[in-house]
């Protein structure tokens, strides 16, 4: 990875008891965005770091967070928030090798967990809390045996993904969360993409932060191979067993992430490679929270090699032996592809992102090529042999479809929603009523449309009909006169 020039961890300000226990873990030598916010961390500045993805962002608020934390001890000190429970995983595993010197106690605050549990942590008063928003905000709400009226740090990992309203929407939960904290607190945003949400960002982070930004125009790394598959619709998923299939084939070591867009899709595709006996888990937000956790600890470990995943992977997840990324679809926005690709070609290793565009997303490849400033290169592949396996991969996806309708999958997906709305202070049966109440006015309103549009068709043909007569009869009135 590139490394910055300087005189290393020693010259940012960072004791000897790190540098040695991060040594362990490969971290020698600071890259960009640690040699730069570190020494600002230290200072007591707020910070804001936007590096390319695999840049060690963690790294650059844990080693200054655990240094001060050394200094003054006490809990909660810091509270970290992350968007994904995995992401707040990993990120409580690096706390707790690099702060394993100074007896650093930390807790782990993400939903579908133990509850009770996690409130008996809390009142213990860990060192750091590393958490998931909703999570966190259940207990600011239902518990009274901890507070986080003296945290010194707040960090914001993924930042801008836990200020916009996607389809997890934090943003009520980080309202409850900032008016537990104190006003007076170090703020530290990070991200591979802050730019978007700059200045709802700079208001979190209150002190005019230090903000330090990679320069280099294009937004992927240099080590990352990007290609493209133009194919039809209809055979995307043979595309898919032979790019597998091909790979394996090639490099056997390689652990592949695959990426769609659906929960039903993530489950569909992981039975129908299974058929095809590759080795592979599947992780998105529909699978119970200890399955999700066994499914990446089964990747991570190399025992599966393939990962088929939804969203819920694509921040964040450092997994060195991904050596390549598969877009089942292309991403609608390109930051989400930015994301995604990045889960390759980590701390100055190399990786291939192959992304399946069919006839229907060249303007979203358009989009991504824009955003990255770089184009993707096509990927050659065997057509022929793509042709061959047609059919037999199409009957296996359709079998796959019909063995999952017969659990149920919706049903569940239709629960989770209504908790969902539940949990958001709404009424499911009330919001049915809205949903179809809205869908019975669009249904008219199109209908009204569709038949003020024949109306005026009518009228045009009509006064076609009526100018054609007129010249017919100018015509023969002519010819008579003649
Ligand atoms: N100074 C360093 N030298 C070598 N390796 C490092 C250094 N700092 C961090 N790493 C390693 O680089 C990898 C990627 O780091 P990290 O997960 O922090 O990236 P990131 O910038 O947060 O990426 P993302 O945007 O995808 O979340 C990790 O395995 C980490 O241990």
């Amino acid at each position: 990875m590139a490394a910055a020039s300087g005189t290393g961890f020693q010259g940012l300000g960072i004791r000897d008891w790190l540098i040695q226990q991060s040594r362990q873990l490969g971290i020698k030598e600071p890259t960009p965005v640690q040699e730069h916010c570190i020494p600002a961390i230290l200072r007591g500045q707020d910070c804001m770091g936007c590096a390319k993805t695999g840049s060690g962002k963690t790294a650059a608020f844990v080693l200054p967070i655990l240094q001060k934390l050394s200094e003054d001890p006490y809990g909660i000190f810091c509270l970290v928030l992350s968007p994904t429970r995995e992401l707040a995983s990993q990120i409580a595993e690096q706390f707790q090798v690099l702060g394993k010197p100074i007896g650093l106690k930390d807790c782990m605050i993400v939903g579908r967990m133990d509850m009770v549990k996690q409130a008996l942590e809390l009142s213990r008063k860990p060192h750091v809390v590393i958490a998931t928003p909703g999570r966190l905000a259940d207990h600011l709400k239902s518990s009274n045996t901890f507070n986080l009226k003296k945290i010194k740090f707040l960090v914001l990992d993924e930042a801008d993904r836990l200020l916009e309203q996607g389809c997890t929407d934090f943003t009520k939960d980080l309202e409850v969360i900032l008016g537990a904290i104190p006003a007076k607190r170090q703020t530290l945003l990070f991200s591979a993409t802050l730019t978007d949400t700059l200045q709802e960002l700079k208001k979190i982070a209150m002190n005019r932060p230090f903000f330090w930004e990679s320069k280099s125009e294009v937004r992927t790394v240099d080590e990352l191979e990007q290609r493209y598959l133009l194919i039809p619709e209809r055979m995307k998923e043979a595309y898919l067993v032979h790019l597998i299939q091909k790979t394996q084939d090639e490099h056997e070591d390689w652990s592949i992430m695959i990426f769609t867009n659906t929960c039903k899709m993530c489950q569909v595709l992981n039975m129908m490679l299974r058929k095809f006996r590759f080795p592979c888990v599947a992780l998105h937000s529909m699978m119970q929270q200890k399955q999700r956790f066994a499914a990446l600890a089964k990747f991570k470990s190399s025992v599966f090699k393939i990962l088929v995943a939804t969203d819920v992977a694509a921040r964040g997840l450092d997994i060195p032996t991904v050596q390549m990324v598969i877009n089942h679809n292309t991403p609608g926005l390109p930051k989400i592809y930015i994301h995604r690709v990045g889960r390759t070609a980590r701390a100055g290793r190399h990786g291939i992102s192959i992304t399946l565009v069919t006839q229907y997303d060249i303007h979203l490849l358009h989009a991504i090529e824009e955003e990255i400033k770089s184009k993707l290169k096509d990927y050659p592949a065997d057509e022929k042999e793509v042709l061959r396996i047609l059919t037999h991969v199409n009957v296996t996806r359709r079998e796959c479809e019909i063995e999952l309708e017969s659990t149920d999958f919706d049903e569940k997906k239709e629960i989770n929603k209504k908790k969902q709305m539940i949990l958001e202070g709404k009424d499911p049966d009330l919001e049915e009523k809205r949903k179809s109440e809205l869908a019975k006015i669009k249904k008219e309103k199109r209908k009204f449309k569709e038949r003020i549009q024949e109306t005026l068709e009518k009228q045009k043909e009509a006064q076609l009909k009526h100018k054609l007569l007129k010249r017919r009869r100018k015509e023969k009135e002519a010819a008579k006169g003649e």
